[in-house]
């Protein structure tokens, strides 16, 4: 129960449903238990006419006609109890699993990239919903079914023991022993669903994998090849669900076995105590009402010992996230304002989960409204210095100053708002380009929107659509171009008007002609933005201010475009090789 106490602030938060929902729960019971000792009396009255106690017929009728109305109305008030008990608790676990989702979700959020390097998306997905629901029916169902357990079972033995002590001793003792069966049922029944859950989570994951490299798989033929796979997994997945279902058949008749066992011990032994005059016929058909209402009850108990022990375990992977402190710390609570200015001094920087050492000892600086060009081979660490500036990791060693302050001491959402990242990998989300683009300033204008999307050079592209800017990308939508899904990607960044502007080998699938414009474009609109294009074509870079040039991690060049054509080196290489491919694709 260790890890389930991470659940009692929300227990704290919703008290007083709670109280509620128990006492209504306890006060449902009392009435649902005058049924059995209207019966019984009922039953009395007939057997007292029949032996001749009672002469009057009208007395008996009256006496029954009131035993039915009393239990009509107790039955009435269990019914509309009932649904205000299950109002208040269910809704409370209810809003418990909406807490817990929130909370998750808020944690994820703060997570660092290498979390989710480290941990698959499917996993996160079923931390967030499976093992949310399992918890929710600790919340929920399990406490709700034992305060009933609680209640029935201490308020029906007592009246039970009062009226015949010996016979309910033989009654109850059939009990305890379905409670165990149907716990150890239960136990092997979750350990089998686990088993099924976890082909099945196989099963949808390696089929999204499937569907969304279709392309490849197309393209290499192995469509075959998956679908065996696919069968394969799906055979196992099925005999694990036949498993499942063979114990899950034993439930119902175990539970119809042990109640025909209290019911007859209960004829057997209570018709010998009528015979012998101990207790009455009424005693009897209590008797069996009560046996029949306490066995789902204590059947109960081993189904909620169960559903406790599945959320533990769930609650146990969820903590496991939980407790995962965010590697990036935003520790400087008051908004920093930031104009640009970036200072790399010496700085170190490893993957940890690779142990790459993806920058070693860079130092520059970028003054407030100026632009760089990184140039270098790929794997040199060029988008790693972007994720830097976007504090997306931390340096190892070194300084990285941002308007002379170092970059951890800034407020992480100022800095973040004041960069305009467009990344290696153009992502765009399954809604309208209008909302894609607005993703990088929530209340801009339409005019904004179309002014962004020409000066990314995609405005066109996106008029050739029948639907213009509500035209749907992704799945259930089109598919954009390599090169217009960067385009789109860099009206995102243009419209935020960000202080500092980040392109990683953003212009990389667009042609030179339109290369040209948008950094043309770009140019005017940078004036008083600190840039940052990272590219492997001197095209992209020969306008900037200061190119460095990097090569495994280290700045091998760095200087103006003319003053790098004047050196023998990486950049005039690439220099002469791009002019020669681009004048003999033009001849
Ligand atoms: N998230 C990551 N985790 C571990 N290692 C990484 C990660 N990202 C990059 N690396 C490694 O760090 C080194 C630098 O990578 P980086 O992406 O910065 O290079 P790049 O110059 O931008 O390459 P490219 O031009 O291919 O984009 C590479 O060896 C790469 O394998």
């Amino acid at each position: 129960m260790k890890e389930l106490q991470h659940l009692n602030k929300y227990f704290f938060k919703y008290k007083w449903q709670l109280i509620i929902g128990i006492l209504i729960t306890i006060v449902s019971k009392i009435f649902l238990l005058f049924t059995p000792e209207l019966i019984g009396s009922s039953i009395d009255v007939v057997n007292d006419y029949i032996q001749g106690v009672i002469t009057d017929k009208a007395v008996v009728k009256k006496e029954l006609l009131i035993n039915i109305l009393y239990i009509i109305g107790a039955a009435l008030i269990t019914g509309i109890l009932t649904f205000f008990m299950r109002q208040t608790i269910i809704n409370v676990s209810r809003y418990i699993e909406f807490d817990l989702k929130n909370e998750i979700y808020q944690h994820y959020q703060k997570l660092s990239l290498k979390f989710y390097k480290n941990n698959r998306t499917g996993d996160l997905m079923n931390r967030i919903s499976e093992d949310v629901g399992r918890v929710r029916m600790y919340v929920g169902p399990a406490i709700m079914y034992s305060i009933n357990t609680i209640t029935l079972f201490v308020i029906s033995i007592g009246f039970m023991y009062k009226q015949a002590p010996s016979l309910t001793l033989y009654t109850i003792i059939p009990l305890p022993i379905l409670s165990f069966i149907i716990y150890k049922l239960s136990k092997e029944i979750h350990r089998r669903s686990t088993i099924v859950q976890e082909y099945l989570s196989h099963l949808s994951s390696s089929t999204q994998e499937t569907f969304s490299g279709i392309s490849i798989i197309k393209a290499y033929g192995l469509e075959d090849q998956t679908s065996n796979n696919f069968n394969e997994l799906s055979q196992t997945s099925k005999q694990k669900q036949l498993n499942l279902v063979k114990i899950n058949a034993f439930f119902f008749p175990m539970m119809i076995l042990l109640i025909g066992i209290s019911n007859l011990i209960v004829i057997y032994i209570g018709g010998l105590q009528y015979i012998n005059g101990e207790i009455t016929l009424g005693v009897i058909t209590k008797f069996i009402i009560y046996v029949n209402m306490l066995t789902w009850p204590v059947a109960t108990v081993g189904w909620v010992t169960s559903i406790v022990q599945q959320a533990e375990a769930s609650q146990k992977r969820i903590n496991e996230f939980l407790n995962i402190t965010p590697e990036i710390k935003n520790t400087i609570l008051e908004p920093s304002k930031i104009t640009g200015n970036i200072e790399f001094k010496n700085v170190h920087f490893t993957y940890s989960d690779t142990n790459i050492e993806a920058l070693k000892g860079i130092s520059f600086i970028l003054e407030q409204g100026k632009s760089l060009a990184i140039i270098g081979k790929t794997g040199s660490g060029k988008s790693t210095i972007l994720d830097l500036i976007g504090r997306l990791y931390d340096i190892d060693s070194g300084e990285l100053l941002i308007d002379n302050t170092p970059i951890d001491k800034l407020n992480l959402t100022s800095l973040r708002d004041s960069i305009g990242y467009v990344p290696q990998d153009a992502f765009l989300f399954s809604d309208t380009i209008n909302n894609n683009i607005k993703f990088g300033k929530e209340d801009a204008t339409e005019d904004e929107v179309i002014q962004a999307a020409k000066y990314a050079q995609v405005h066109k592209n996106i008029m050739g659509f029948s639907k213009g800017y509500n035209t749907i990308l992704g799945e259930r939508g089109i598919t954009l171009s390599g090169g217009q899904k960067q385009r789109v990607s860099i009206a995102r960044a243009i419209i935020k008007d960000p202080k500092i502007l980040l392109l990683d080998d953003s212009l990389s699938a667009v042609d030179t002609e339109t290369e040209e414009k948008i950094l043309k474009h770009l140019n005017n609109l940078a004036k008083d933005k600190t840039t940052i294009i990272v590219s492997h074509r001197v095209s992209s870079a020969k306008n900037a201010d200061k190119i460095i040039v990097l090569d495994k991690g280290k700045i091998v060049q760095s200087g103006s475009h003319e003053s790098l054509l004047n050196v023998d080196g990486f950049y005039k290489h690439l220099y002469l090789k791009q002019l020669s491919e681009t004048s003999s694709t033009n001849n």
